[in-house]
C-alpha cells in the first residue's frame, strides 16, 4: 500500500503502511540548496546531498539540476549501468501522481448513460415509425 505525502513540512512523514513515498514536485523544487538536493530521475525522487562529492561528473551539474527533473541531462550523458546500479542508494521515493486541473474539473465519463439511451430511442423510434406505416397502409387500403 502506498502512502502519499504532501507537500510542506520536513518532506519526510510516512504513513503507517508503507512501501512507497511519495513526494510532490513542490516539495523536491524546495531542496535545491548546496546542502540539500533532491532531484527527479524517471519519475523517481533521489536525495543526492551526500553525493555531491562524490559524483564523477562534478557537483556543479548535480547543483544545476537540484529540485527538479533531472532525466533528460542523466540520459544525456549516457550513464553507465553502474552509475545507474548507485541511483538505489539515494532513492527516497517517487513522484507523486497527480491528477491533471483538467482531470479533476471533468469527473470520470461514463458510457452508462449513453448506451442507456441508445438502448430505448431505437426500439421507441421505430415503434413511432411502424405506427405511420400501419396507418398509411389502413389509409390506402380505405381509399382503394
Ligand atoms: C543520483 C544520480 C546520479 C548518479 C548516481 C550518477 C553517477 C555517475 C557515475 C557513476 C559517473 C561515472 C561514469 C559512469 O559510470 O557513467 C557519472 C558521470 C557523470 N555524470 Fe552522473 N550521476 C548522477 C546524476 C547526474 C546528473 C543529474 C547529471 C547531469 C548532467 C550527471 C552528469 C554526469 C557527467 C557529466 C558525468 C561525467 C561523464 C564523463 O566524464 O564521461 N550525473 N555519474
Amino acid at each position: 500500500m502506498a502512502t502519499v505525502v504532501a507537500s510542506g513540512g520536513d518532506g519526510k512523514e510516512q504513513g503507517v503502511e508503507t512501501s512507497v513515498t511519495y513526494y510532490r514536485l513542490e516539495e523536491v523544487a524546495k531542496r535545491n540548496s548546496s546542502k540539500d538536493i533532491w532531484l527527479v530521475i524517471h519519475g523517481r525522487v533521489y536525495d543526492v546531498s551526500r553525493f555531491l562529492d562524490e559524483h564523477p561528473g562534478g557537483e556543479e551539474v548535480l547543483m544545476e539540476q537540484a529540485g527538479g527533473d533531472a532525466t533528460e541531462s542523466f540520459e544525456d550523458v549516457g550513464h553507465s549501468s553502474d552509475a545507474r546500479e548507485m541511483l538505489k542508494q539515494y532513492y527516497i521515493g517517487d513522484v507523486h501522481p497527480v491528477r491533471t486541473s483538467r482531470a479533476r474539473r471533468e469527473p470520470l465519463k461514463s458510457n452508462t448513460c449513453k448506451s442507456y439511451w441508445s438502448y430505448w430511442i431505437f426500439p421507441i423510434v421505430g415503434a413511432i415509425l411502424l405506427g405511420f406505416l400501419y396507418r398509411y397502409y389502413m389509409a390506402e387500403s380505405k381509399s382503394s
